[in-house]
């Protein structure tokens, strides 16, 4: 099956404006991503992922690369590439002149949807804006707005839905809600693909993630795959009275005192097990009261994989 999306050697440079000289945001992106699947572009700031969905959105020209949406390439059939994906951005930019229900409609009608094919109501229920159908933008709430924004985004109903920070400074109720949207979305069948700067979101939603950095790929795989890279777990020890400094961890093995008597060791699992420790701490005269291991999320891997490169 073609995948959704499909880049290769996309590369972007920004002209040179004033004092600025040129940037290059884009390297050579190579990238597949498959159709139906939850995908997470994360990056620091500044990484290239905006350029890189606004290339996508067809608001942003490509320097050099191809780019096939739903199979089409934008060079060749931008209308099909186009009408094959929708963008929810991250700016609040609604006409504040418009009720729901017309920024629904202007925006099919954007899109050539056929009055008899647009589906504004079934849009309107399904962002929670049935009974604000006819309010002007400037009285809906920052929440409302976003739901708008993404309604919008579905109008023309698009196969791959593009997420730009779709949860940035809002509130749990709104992040919870969008989330259910999206999963339903995605079980009807559609590509969902998002940015955002929660990991901890990204590591719940994605099935697989993009990690990208000055503007190239450092890491594409599954979620799954990503958080297994990283084969680091740590385990925190109270003990009933020694301290770190009577202990002698195994090899390769860091150690770490806490001031409230924890001791913390972070093991590698391919070379160190936890029973490697236990044995070290017995072999100390150590006795446990309690022990606790946390394995590698998103994060550790992510700043593996962006480690003093941040721009
Ligand atoms: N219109 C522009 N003109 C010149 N340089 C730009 C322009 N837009 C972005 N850049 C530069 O390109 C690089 C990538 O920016 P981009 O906005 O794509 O990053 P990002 O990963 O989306 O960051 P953020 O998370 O902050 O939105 C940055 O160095 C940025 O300053």
């Amino acid at each position: 099956m073609t995948p959704a999306i499909e880049i290769s050697g996309l590369k972007k440079t920004y002209a040179a404006s004033g004092k600025e000289p040129p940037k290059q945001a884009l390297k050579g992106i190579d990238l597949d991503i498959p159709r139906g699947s939850i995908f997470g572009l994360l990056g620091p700031n500044g990484a290239g992922k905006s350029t890189l969905i606004n290339i996508l959105a067809g608001l942003v020209n490509k320097t050099e690369g191809t780019v096939k949406i739903w199979g089409f390439d934008q060079d060749v059939n931008p209308r099909q590439s186009r009408a094959s994906i929708g963008v929810m951005p991250q700016e609040l930019n609604l006409d504040p002149f418009f009720s729901p229900r017309g920024a629904l409609e202007v925006q099919a009608g954007l899109y050539g949807v056929p009055k008899s094919q647009r589906r504004t109501d079934e849009i309107l229920e399904l962002i929670g804006l049935t009974d604000k159908a006819n309010a002007y933008a400037r009285s809906l709430s920052g929440g409302m707005r976003r739901r708008l924004l993404l309604g919008k985004a579905l109008v023309h109903s698009p196969q791959i839905l593009v997420l730009d920070e779709p949860t940035a400074g809002v509130d749990i109720e709104l992040r919870n809600m969008l989330w259910r949207n999206v999963r339903r979305l995605n079980d009807d069948g559609m590509t969902i693909i998002l940015t955002t700067h929660y990991l901890e979101e990204a590591q719940e939603m994605c099935d697989e993630i993009a990690i990208v950095n000055h503007g190239e790929i450092r890491a594409c795989d599954t979620t799954a795959n990503l958080l297994g890279r990283l084969d680091k777990k740590t385990m925190v020890i109270q003990p009933k009275e020694a301290t770190a400094a009577e202990i002698t961890p195994p090899e390769g093995v860091e150690m770490e005192g806490h001031p409230d008597g924890r001791i913390s060791f972070t093991y590698r699992t391919s070379h160190t097990s936890a029973d490697d420790i236990l044995d070290a701490l017995r072999r100390s005269g150590v006795s446990i009261r309690d022990v606790k291991t946390t394995e590698a999320d998103l994060e550790d891997v992510f700043l593996d994989l962006t480690r003093d490169e941040a721009v």
